[in-house]
């Protein structure tokens, strides 16, 4: 049979409610939708490819067209998708597959079309058979006779919703396939992800390399090592005005263009002479024979005994190598007196390229831009930069309790704080943020604002709900839309985090979940959100730590990583000395505040006694 003949059909109308309710064929395998790895394999075999679709049509437009939603109404199944089909099929034949079977045979097409024709069937479709095994019909993937679409349409109108249902009257051939692997279906996120080769890693692979490994008890610094292995960054570019650089972070490393400074000048403003002309002993006389300005260089070329008056970042004239400062000298007429000793061959000159030499770089990639980038960058003539999108973070808090700032605060309830807190350390990151207010503890609710925030950023910050408690549903929902793993980190406070991937509609995000608590939603925001953000960023800015005196004692259990709020101060002999602020409760945001360090007590550590050294952690730049 002439290829011509035929007119694909991608079924991609379902609901896709094994995977979420989203679109499934959109959703992504190995960097495109799955559906086109569907449309590439099909596209060979048959005159054209059209889609039959009830969601996203602008999207599946993007894939192939036409694009027809079902004629029979109330997502009746793959059959009203054939219907679609076949009331749109300008060809005899039509063959139907799912938009979730990536590895359709190559030669589906051409056995089944064989087939009919061999036996004068109106249809015919795959079945495979697997060792010790009952065949395995797969009637979804089928070629049939456009002009049984009257047949179709009644079994449908009847309520019929069978696949295999509505050609019982009608002669149908089975197609025998060896490869069952071909014909396998892509149901849930995990299956879709554990086929893609291309995905960075899954949680359980990351954590299946870490000896070990307990969620529930697990130490701080393996948990910043999954994530930091886990998380990619975000990579796409875009050129800013210099100054709009400030805070960005370099996307590529920055080559100087010119050597600067572009001459060998002066360091002082005085005169410059050639070191050959100094005495060790002795005073010299030089006459002086002209004036060099910075910016205008003199055509003055002294000869032994003759120096040139020059301003500082003057160009050395040709033959000099030092300048000896005005005030050194004693000047009478057009000689100048220069006492013995008072300078070396050599002094006072800057040498062309001793800042940065043309071809070398001056900034690398990764780097976040600060004041002193922007002048060095100035200096170069360079007035655009190639720095990284912005990301996009979306946060959000649950809980029922909340309220927000403007709203009466009714019995029981609080103020919703972990948002505030949460927008000023994500905007002193420089990222672009989406506050999503506060969510109900409500699963629709819930799953809605997940996947909005999905589908609009590049990574979620949500706070509360990641305990045990009897309304925290935020889990549930998390682990159904994505690679979502829930840890009890050994550390106090911010002990239960929620950190993976989720997906909503062909996109994804990297999602922190936060503890509700509102200082352990900053500590765990310091210690586990802020390097992968920046991470994703493709920025580098490690956490420092300063080492500091305890002035009191601090208790601490050994076996967990212990964050004390603290204040950082000069003692007597100059040497950094901090204190404990008072209470250090996980609800006490005062202590915060109060702060201007942490204390880092580490895992191994026991009690602190007076004058011990810790580590700490200094707010100053970081808050
Ligand atoms: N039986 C157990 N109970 C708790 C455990 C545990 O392991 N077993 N862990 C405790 C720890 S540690 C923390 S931290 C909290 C974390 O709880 P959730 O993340 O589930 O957060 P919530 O229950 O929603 O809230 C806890 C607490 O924080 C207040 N909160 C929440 N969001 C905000 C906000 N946006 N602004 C201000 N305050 C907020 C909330 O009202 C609660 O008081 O669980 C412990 N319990
Ligand atoms: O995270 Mo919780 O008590 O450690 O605040
Ligand atoms: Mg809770």
């Amino acid at each position: 049979m002439d290829k011509q003949l035929i007119t694909g059909l991608i079924l991609a109308g379902g609901r896709g409610s094994r995977m979420g309710n989203v679109d499934k064929g959109l959703q992504p395998l190995r960097g495109k939708p799955m559906a086109q790895h569907a449309i590439e394999r099909l596209l060979p075999q048959v005159g054209s490819v059209m889609v039959n679709a009830n969601r996203n049509i602008e999207r599946w437009l993007e894939l192939a067209a036409p694009v027809w939603p079902d004629e029979t109404p109330g997502f009746a199944g793959p059959l009203a998708g054939l219907e679609a089909g076949l009331i749109h099929c300008a060809t005899p034949w039509l063959l139907a597959v799912p938009c979730d079977s990536p590895f359709l045979p190559p030669d589906l097409a051409g056995r089944l079309a064989a087939a009919v024709e061999e036996h004068d069937a109106d249809l015919a479709f795959a079945v495979t058979q697997e060792p010790g095994m009952r065949p395995q019909p797969h009637p979804v993937f089928c070629l049939v006779k456009a002009s049984r679409l009257p047949v179709l349409s009644q079994y449908l109108a009847e309520g019929g919703r069978r696949m295999d249902g509505w050609y019982k009257d009608l002669k149908a051939v089975e197609v025998p396939f060896e490869d069952a692997g071909a014909f396998r279906n892509i149901n849930t996120i995990e299956e879709l992800q554990g086929y893609d080769d291309t995905l960075p890693l899954s949680l359980a692979k990351v954590t299946s390399c870490l000896s070990g490994y307990d969620p529930d008890a697990l130490p701080v610094r393996d948990a910043q090592r999954i994530i930091r292995e886990f998380v990619q960054p975000v990579r796409a570019v875009e050129k800013v005005a210099l100054r709009a650089a400030l805070g960005r972070v370099l996307a590529l490393d920055v080559i100087s263009p010119i050597d600067v400074p572009a001459h060998d000048n002066s360091a002082m403003d005085g005169f410059a002479l050639r070191g050959s002309d100094l005495r060790p002993d002795s005073p010299v006389a030089l006459r002086v024979i002209g004036t060099t300005y910075a910016g205008n260089a003199s055509d003055a070329v002294p000869a032994a005994g003759e120096c040139v008056r020059i301003m500082t970042g003057g160009v050395m004239p040709q033959g000099c190598d030092s300048v000896v400062p005005q005030e050194f000298v004693t000047q009478e007429g057009d000689t100048i007196l220069l006492p013995a000793g008072v300078i070396r061959a050599g002094d006072n000159r800057r040498f062309k390229g001793e800042d940065l030499k043309a071809g070398s770089p001056a900034l690398t990639a990764g780097r976040v831009v600060r004041p002193p980038d922007l002048g060095m960058l100035a200096s170069l003539g360079i007035a655009e930069v190639a720095v990284q999108r912005r990301l996009r973070v979306a946060f959000f808090s649950t809980g029922d309790e909340l309220r927000s700032v403007g709203e009466p605060l009714d019995e029981g309830c609080v103020y919703d704080s972990n948002r505030y807190t949460i927008y000023g350390m994500l905007q002193r990151l420089g990222v672009d943020v989406i506050d999503m207010g506060v969510v109900r503890d409500d699963p629709s609710v819930l799953e809605e604002a997940l996947r909005s925030a999905c589908e609009n950023a590049d990574a979620i910050i949500t706070s509360g709900g990641v305990s045990v408690g009897a309304a925290d549903y935020t889990k549930q929902i998390m682990a159904r839309l994505g690679d979502v793993t829930f840890w009890k980190i050994g550390m106090r406070p911010g002990r239960p985090l929620a950190f993976g991937r989720i997906h909503s509609n062909g996109r994804s995000a990297f999602l922190f979940g936060l503890p509700g608590n509102p200082v352990a939603v900053m500590v765990s925001f310091y210690f586990f959100a802020r390097e992968a953000l920046l991470q994703m960023m493709g920025a580098q800015a490690p956490l420092p730590l300063l080492r500091a005196r305890s002035l009191g004692a601090i208790r601490k259990k050994p076996g967990r990583t212990e964050y004390q709020r603290g204040i950082l101060a000069s003692g007597a002999d100059g040497q950094p000395e901090v204190r404990i602020t008072g209470s250090q409760g996980s609800g006490i945001l005062r202590s915060m505040s109060e702060a201007n360090c942490m204390v880092v007590l580490h895992d191994g550590q026991g009690n602190v006694a007076p004058g011990d050294m810790v580590d700490v952690l200094v707010f100053e730049g970081l808050m």
